[in-house]
């Protein structure tokens, strides 16, 4: 079995506190498009909220559970507790809710390099990580957080037994990369939706230029 979680309990401050998961792309709310996105390639999708009441806001989402943080402050660290302790699946992979490209076959690949470590997660160099488009195992994510109180994701990944999959690897799934778009300010969101890039996924599995 395989699960997916979604963070969306951020301040979003670079978003002047707006609700970045319901800003719109190509016709569909952020959350909606990276949901139909798992939906193809999990088997249960929770989405962790900072509180009961910012789950209401989600429930629209068919066949998808809201929960959220029990150690709150914690920033996506808390999430990621949550996410954990919720969810069935022995490998999860965890989004950040302001990703709306997210590709499947990317996804896909990191549900099978996962295999045998405690994570597979997408590196850009030694310095520069995808924690947050990244699959973890789900019993090795429990032994460490639960006695985690950094806000930083980076010690967890140290102390994890990690593979790290080179992004030009994944390039031969998703040529331009728009796995790893993500929006964090108004901005970000303008140029998005001016680009000529669109990030549909045709029956061939690859973006559509
Ligand atoms: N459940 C939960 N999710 C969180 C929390 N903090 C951040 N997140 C989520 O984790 C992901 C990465 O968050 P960040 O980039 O650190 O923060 P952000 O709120 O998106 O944006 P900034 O405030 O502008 O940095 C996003 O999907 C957030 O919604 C938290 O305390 N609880």
């Amino acid at each position: 079995m395989r699960s997916a979680i979604v963070l969306v309990g951020g301040a979003a401050r670079r978003a002047g506190g707006r609700e970045k998961y319901f800003f719109t792309f190509q016709g569909k709310t952020f959350i909606e498009r990276l949901i139909d996105t798992l939906r193809e390639v999990v088997d249960e999708i929770v989405v962790v909220a900072r509180d009961p009441e910012q789950c209401e806001r989600f429930s629209h989402l068919q066949g998808v559970r809201c929960t959220s943080d029990i150690r709150q402050g914690l920033g996506p660290i808390g999430g990621l507790h949550a996410g954990t302790l919720a969810v069935h699946g022995e490998y999860i992979f965890v989004a950040a809710c302001d990703m709306p490209c997210v590709h499947p076959g990317v996804v896909e690949m990191l549900f099978d390099a996962a295999v045998g470590y405690d994570a597979a997660i997408p590196s850009w160099n030694a310095d520069m990580l995808e924690p947050l488009h990244a699959v973890y195992r789900r019993s090795a994510l429990i032994e460490y957080l639960e006695e985690h109180e950094s806000l930083s994701l980076r010690p967890m990944i140290w102390s994890l037994n990690t593979r790290y999959v080179s992004v030009e690897a994944i390039r031969q799934i998703d040529p331009d990369l728009l796995t790893f778009t993500n929006i964090n300010n108004l901005e970000d969101l303008e140029s998005i939706d001016r680009s000529e890039r669109h990030c549909e996924v045709d029956g061939t599995g690859q973006s559509s230029p």
